[in-house]
């Protein structure tokens, strides 16, 4: 342990009787970062939160904030008194206090700063001292979040708990509230774990990502690490629209249903599995043949047989042979009519997937594979 890592969580399970919710999670959290949270429903994610927050205890295991032990197996610190912030779900604010009773809730009552804390918080949080005198009922979604947050900012904690504090706001003010409390928190230095369904809110929000799955942390790490090299299709997918598709390796190139592709793993050979993300798939006209030099030219042809109208983007269908069918990302501007020829070109590297069955090396090198089933997901 350093002094610089806020959050130590060793080796913590969790079990409901028979079944087993935590299974042995080991994360660390450093001092003034955001981690998020994230994997599907039910993998244990809220579990977690409650056993750093102190509303459980793990049944093994141990959890260190600043290098003070908060639990240690079912041996707990109470929650009220680890200096730990929490903001649930709905905000949970009080229906019968006053927005200002409410943010000084945890404040001495006759402390002689107490008024100005309030209005201080309220500024952290950008929300106008005049909405002081109303109800909780009489701000918007996003408001009696900020003020749920500032509740929890006046004890000044060493940690924040957010546990999926934006899901009930409608697209636009989900994403300028997280934003907002993104950089309030990382101004005041607050260390904050977010626990959210949303992985495009968990990569842009934090600076360390946890994927969940069935009770066990599969990766965790800086999120354009995890979203360009998951460990697995399904993280993979987890993390964002994938294509995985299989592949026979050489030196840095995978010859794989879209044609020859750079891989960012130059040592593998033989089988693998492939992941690129649709960001990274280009259509185009076909262009005239003499336009383009020998070597430019691309390698998979297709037909456009349909075309999703998304607003900026559309999803665009293209067959290519043998029926494969892929589904590419475009500027609704330029986007190809259906029954439109086209060309599929590739930028970037594609990721390979760790796999130690599929790294020994073939007997008989193998020829460029361009068409097979499972092109899967987009
Ligand atoms: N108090 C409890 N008693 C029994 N089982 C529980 C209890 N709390 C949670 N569970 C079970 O533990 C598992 C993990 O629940 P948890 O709420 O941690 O998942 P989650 O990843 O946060 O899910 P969601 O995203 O749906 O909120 C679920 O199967 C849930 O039913």
């Amino acid at each position: 342990m350093t002094a610089s890592d806020a959050l130590h969580i060793n080796g913590v399970c969790k079990a409901y009787g028979p079944h087993t919710v935590l299974n042995d999670i080991d994360l660390v959290v450093a001092t003034g970062s955001r981690t998020a949270i994230v994997g599907p429903s039910g993998s244990g994610k809220t579990t977690l939160l409650r056993i750093i927050a102190g509303f459980e205890t793990p049944d093994t295991g141990s959890v260190t904030l600043g290098g003070v032990q908060m639990a240690n197996g079912p041996t707990a610190m109470p929650a009220h008194k680890r200096g730990i912030g929490f903001v649930p779900q709905d905000g949970a604010l009080f229906p019968h206090l006053s927005i200002a009773d409410n943010i000084g809730f945890g404040l001495a009552r006759h402390a002689p700063d107490r008024a100005d804390r309030i209005t201080e918080l309220m500024d952290m949080v950008s929300l106008d001292a005049a909405l002081l005198k109303r109800w909780p009922h009489e701000l918007s979604g996003g408001q009696q979040q900020r003020v749920a947050l500032a509740r929890a900012l006046a004890l000044r904690p060493a940690l924040m708990l957010l546990d999926e504090p934006f899901s009930a706001l409608d697209t636009g003010l989900r994403a300028s509230t997280r934003k907002a409390v993104a950089q309030l928190l990382s101004k005041a230095g607050v260390t904050t774990i977010l626990v959210t369904h949303d992985q495009a809110e968990a990569l842009s929000f934090a600076d360390q990502v946890a994927v969940m799955r069935a009770g066990q942390l599969v990766q965790a790490g800086p999120p354009r690490e995890l979203y360009l090299h998951p460990k697995d299709p399904a993280i993979a997918s987890f993390l964002g629209e994938s294509m995985v598709l299989p592949a026979q390796l050489t030196k840095g190139w995978a010859d794989c249903a879209l044609g020859r592709v750079a891989v960012s793993n130059q040592q593998r050979i033989g089988s693998a599995q492939i992941m690129l993300r649709p960001e990274q798939l280009h259509v185009a006209l076909i262009p005239t043949v003499t336009s383009i030099a020998p070597t430019e030219r691309p390698s998979v042809y297709g037909s456009v047989v349909d075309c999703d109208f998304g607003g900026a983007e559309c999803s665009v269908t293209v067959e290519l042979a043998q029926a494969l069918r892929v589904t590419v990302h475009c500027p609704s501007s330029t986007a190809p009519a259906v029954g439109t020829r086209v060309t599929l070109s590739v930028s970037g590297n594609a990721h390979v997937f760790d796999s130690t069955e599929l790294s020994v090396p073939p007997e008989e090198p193998q020829g460029p594979v361009l068409a097979s089933a499972n092109v899967a997901a987009v």
